[in-house]
């Protein structure tokens, strides 16, 4: 069953038009990636599932409801269920890492300060960064600060995580560390997960599902690990490719199950 669906979705900028008609569908549990050349419209569509972006026009239907005819009130609460980490980490540099944690849980007023305290630690230890709890972000590496916003945008326990280029800056370990997170979160908590990244190896060893965007449509969906289905795009092809040398990495058996 979908979690996600776009129906007819269309956003211009000005004049520009950037999603044209975008149609698609992510299933619950899914780590679903989004695939597209500089300025296809990648970071647009993602801002779009939370509405941090309003469409012109189309349907933007997530756990059932449809976020374009909200009220403003409802659209705050269907927020805390899709959570969002972006391509610079957004952290509170004034606050410890346990406090950017907690901050989103103290700023909705959920839980008192000892189930408080349980959450983040716990949201901490699943990304492995339950030791740096007390650490100011200025002292983190960049996969540790990314790993610190995974961990606040997942403390309200969203069924939904959206990540912006997590992994743009950050060297080749770091980035196997932080995909090593985000295939965590995903089998420990059961969260979707919809990635945008231009980083097409990254795409290939995470996702169980990859969307191309091109000219302002969804060009083509597929499994990278299905690996004989003919493709449509040069990236889609691009990514067949990845997704062959990161079957040789990580068996893909245990990767997707
Ligand atoms: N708030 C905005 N106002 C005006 N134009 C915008 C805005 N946001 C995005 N755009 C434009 O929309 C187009 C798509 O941008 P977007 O960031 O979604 O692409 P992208 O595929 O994520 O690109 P990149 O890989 O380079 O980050 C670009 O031409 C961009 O300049």
């Amino acid at each position: 069953m979908s979690i996600i669906r776009l129906d007819r979705v269309r956003k211009s900028f000005g004049a520009d038009p950037v999603l044209r008609d975008v149609s698609l569908h992510v299933a619950r549990g899914d780590i679903f990636g989004i695939a597209g050349r500089s300025g296809a419209g990648k970071s647009t569509l993602l801002r779009t599932i939370n509405l941090l972006e309003r469409p012109d026009s189309g349907a933007v239907v997530v756990a059932g409801r449809d976020l374009t005819r909200l009220s403003k009130r409802d659209l705050r609460a269907a927020r805390q269920n899709i959570g969002m980490t972006f391509q610079h980490d957004n952290l509170l540099q004034n606050l410890t890492v346990f406090d950017n944690v907690a901050f989103p849980l103290r700023l909705h007023g959920m839980l008192n300060p000892p189930r408080l305290r349980r959450r983040v630690q716990a949201c901490l230890e699943l990304v492995g960064l339950a030791a740096r709890a007390d650490e100011y972000p200025a002292r983190l590496s960049g996969s540790q600060k990314q790993r610190a916003a995974i961990a606040r945008a997942i403390a309200s326990q969203p069924e939904v995580l959206l990540c912006d280029e997590p992994t743009s800056a950050l060297d080749a370990e770091a980035t196997r560390a932080l995909l090593a997170t985000l295939r965590t979160v995903s089998a420990d908590l059961g969260v979707t997960i919809v990635i945008v990244s231009h980083e097409l190896p990254a795409l290939a060893a995470l996702c169980n599902r990859v969307a191309v965007i091109e000219h302002g449509v969804v060009a083509e969906t597929f499994a990278p690990t299905d690996t004989t289905a003919p493709r449509i795009t040069p990236l889609g092809r691009e990514l067949a490719f990845h997704a062959t040398e990161a079957g040789a990495l990580f068996h893909p058996g245990v990767l997707h199950a």
